[in-house]
């Protein structure tokens, strides 16, 4: 039986900018237990899941799971299960296809995925492509992806979204259960109500702070509580309780009695042989403490050093003034005195929970009592963090800290021969180049590697996945050599769930690794075998020959058992019941030509034909008497559009329609001569790393 790990947060603290995420959490998750992780949106819920598992370094303070950090783990999958979000799945693999290629970068057996997909009822949609799986069905994958390693740790973000009401039923069991077992539970949730079933500790944040650790019972003060009870012989009753000294009130439901509890009352009532109607506790409705929780209208004990100095913000109302903090505040490690509501002048920038930049409007607060320049806010318990032993973590690079704990995170074990070995080297090879190139992180579009300022994604999702912007290939090729290409990359969507990225073979002149991705989604495509999977098909004439990434010779023994597996299970044709055929739509021969038809049209405009082409890139393609299905999915297409070559390509390809017959080339022209809508499909935060199905799976719409 996998064993729980107790999960400590130690003075985390996390600041975007000068928005601060998570302030001074200090908090402990026990095993065996189902704990609660609530607080209303941009609470800082998920920033503190993402420190807990490596994916953002906090400003301060350090979180562990069984007195380790999470990138000193030696085995993570097995130990710790996350699901920060559903969606980051591929859309063309089969939820079996992925948990395969999980399970056999972390060495786990084959025989466990389907165990783990019929613990979450998917089974029967286990052929199904991901794409086609509605978003209860994402959720349950995730819970299984979870189980992958049988982990004594599960830490789920916001599970019971996109859940029907018997899949919330069914969610509530199976954490139940897995805390029986003695594993660790973490849920988070904006929503008490939905957790209250669920849960037998709670942790409540509120801007970023801990305003509640304990259990549901502990939310409101048992003062605040009254027992109803009542009897059919009610003058019995007022008897008996009249001569054990208890005050009543008599009400219409029955006698409410404050100050003794139930099991007290039954106790007296038995004793004077009254039999009873009803007994039951009344308090205040939780949901409502939860929300005086949150707002700051209330303060419980359990978190009382820690939100001493009652937020003026809070009390005020001015959710805005508590985003934007105060860079003064923050300077003088005064987070007690920016909460409370020193003045805020100007739109402060924030960042919204989907991770779109937005103004946050000026926000005035008067300075309430706590905000007294000669106020001394009271320290935060436990909230000292602890003086980092490992100088390499505070380098600043999060790109490249982030590629390390992803090396970590599917490598299943450190050093770990095979697959899991070589994606892990694969990923500290990328960390390097990061962290060498740290400065370049804005300039060359790597998202998530850039600083803790507002505005920057820091999310690991792309942290191996570079949207490129005019001007890379040049960069790429001299500035930032790669000795080797790595074998595969890990694609760490910013919901914590990873995909295996295998790269395109190395080549002088490009940037393999930056093809990776592409390649991914190229590599998707080929099972399909659909007809306008890209313009790579045209441009190989024109191009100089390009090693074939999916070639024996050339692909990773690793990469290739993947690609293998992923074919194997991927179901090229939709089940019959599928509901969503339009998920699996192939273009007909018809559809081809009408295609090409109206191609030349709208190229006639927009495409105008290059007047110097580069003599550099060949000669002008062959016009073709129709659109060959097979020609375009020629292995060389992944690299197109990610390769310098490609735009080349691409350029030659606007020219296309002006050659009779080669019209259906200028529509594929079009689609591949956009590089940054393809580097954009790959690192949609929706999707994970791809952002619609028909962008890998050769033109199905
Ligand atoms: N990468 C980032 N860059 C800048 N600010 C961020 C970033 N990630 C989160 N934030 C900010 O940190 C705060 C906490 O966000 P977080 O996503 O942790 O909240 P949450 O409690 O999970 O919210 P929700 O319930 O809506 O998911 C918010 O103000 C958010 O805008």
């Amino acid at each position: 039986m996998p064993e729980g790990q107790l999960l400590e947060f130690s003075g985390v603290t996390k600041r975007f900018g000068a928005v601060p995420a998570v302030s001074g959490l200090s908090a402990r998750v026990e095993p065996g237990r189902v704990t609660g992780f609530l607080g209303p949106n941009g609470a800082g819920k998920t920033t503190t899941l993402r420190i807990l598992l490596g994916l953002v370094r906090a400003t301060e303070g350090h979180a562990t799971i069984g007195g380790r950090r999470y990138t000193d783990l030696a085995n993570p999958l097995q130990t710790v299960g996350a699901v920060l979000e559903a969606s980051s799945f591929h859309p063309g693999r089969t939820g079996a296809a992925h948990l395969t290629i999980y399970a056999q970068a972390a060495r786990i057996p084959r025989s466990r995925v389907d165990e783990v997909l019929e613990l979450v009822g998917l089974t029967d949609a286990a052929g199904r492509k991901v794409g086609g799986y509605s978003l209860g069905m994402r959720q349950r994958l995730g819970v299984a992806y979870a189980l992958l390693g049988d982990p004594g740790v599960l830490v789920l973000d916001e599970p019971a979204n996109g859940l029907d009401p018997e899949g919330i039923r069914w969610m509530r069991g199976f954490l139940r259960e897995l805390a029986a077992e003695g594993r660790t539970v973490l849920v988070s949730s904006h929503l008490l109500a939905e957790v209250q079933q669920t849960v037998d500790a709670l942790l409540i944040i509120s801007r970023g702070r801990l305003v509640f650790q304990g259990s549901i019972d502990e939310l409101a003060d048992t003062s605040e509580y009254a027992s109803v009870v009542d009897a059919p012989d009610r003058a019995a009753l007022m008897a008996a309780l009249q001569a054990a000294d208890v005050r009543f009130e008599v009400l219409r439901s029955g006698l409410t009695v404050r100050g003794t509890d139930p099991v007290a009352l039954g106790a007296i009532a038995a004793g004077a042989g009254v039999a009873l109607s009803s007994l039951h506790r009344r308090g205040p409705a939780l949901e409502e403490v939860f929300l005086e929780l949150v707002n700051g209208t209330r303060v419980h004990a359990s978190a009382a050093g820690v939100v001493a100095g009652a937020d003026a913000a809070a009390a005020a109302g001015t959710d805005a003034a508590a985003a934007a903090g105060t860079d003064a505040a923050a300077d003088a490690g005064t987070d007690a005195a920016a909460d409370a509501g020193a003045r805020v002048n100007g739109g402060a920038g924030a960042v919204a929970g989907d991770g779109a930049r937005t103004e946050v409007p000026t926000a005035e607060v008067e300075p309430g009592p706590e905000a007294d320049p000669d106020h001394e806010p009271e320290p935060e318990s436990g909230s000292e963090p602890e003086p980092d032993p490992d100088p390499e973590r505070e380098r600043t690079d999060e790109g490249a800290e982030a590629a390390l704990t992803a090396a970590a995170l599917d490598a299943g074990a450190a050093g770990a021969p095979g697959a899991a070995a070589s994606l892990g080297a694969a990923a500290e090879a990328w960390a390097a180049g990061r962290a060498d190139h740290a400065d370049e992180a804005g300039a060359t579009g790597v998202r998530g590697a850039a600083s803790d300022e507002v505005g920057a994604d820091e999310t690991v999702e792309p942290e191996f996945v570079l949207e490129r912007t005019p001007g890379d290939e040049a960069r790429d090729t001299s500035e930032r050599p790669l000795t080797a290409a790595p074998a595969a990359a890990y694609v760490v969507a910013g919901t914590g769930v990873i995909d295996i990225v295998p790269a395109a073979a190395p080549k002088p002149s490009d940037a393999s690794a930056d093809a990776a991705p592409q390649a991914d989604a190229e590599a998707e495509a080929a099972p399909d075998a659909d007809a306008d999977t890209s313009a790579g098909g045209d441009a190989a004439p024109d191009a100089e020959p390009q090693p074939d990434p999916w070639a024996p010779e050339d692909a990773d023994p690793d990469v290739e058992a993947i690609a293998a597996v992923d074919e194997e299970l991927s179901t090229l044709e939709p089940p019959e019941d599928d509901d969503r055929p339009w998920e699996h739509y192939s273009k007909t021969d018809a559809d081809l030509e009408a295609d090409a038809f109206f191609a030349a049209f709208d190229s006639s405009g927009d495409a105008e034909p290059d007047p110097a082409p580069d003599p550099e890139s060949g000669p002008e393609p062959e016009p073709r008497p129709d659109a060959d299905p097979e020609h375009d999915t020629s292995p060389t297409a992944p690299e197109a559009p990610a390769s310098p070559g490609a735009e080349a390509s691409a350029s030659q390809e606007a020219e296309a329609p002006a050659s009779p017959g080669s019209e259906a080339s200028a529509s594929q022209a079009a689609e591949a001569s956009d590089p940054p809508e393809a580097a954009a499909s790959v690192t949609s935060p929706d999707h994970g790393h791809a952002s619609a199905p028909g962008d890998h799976e050769g033109g199905e719409r």
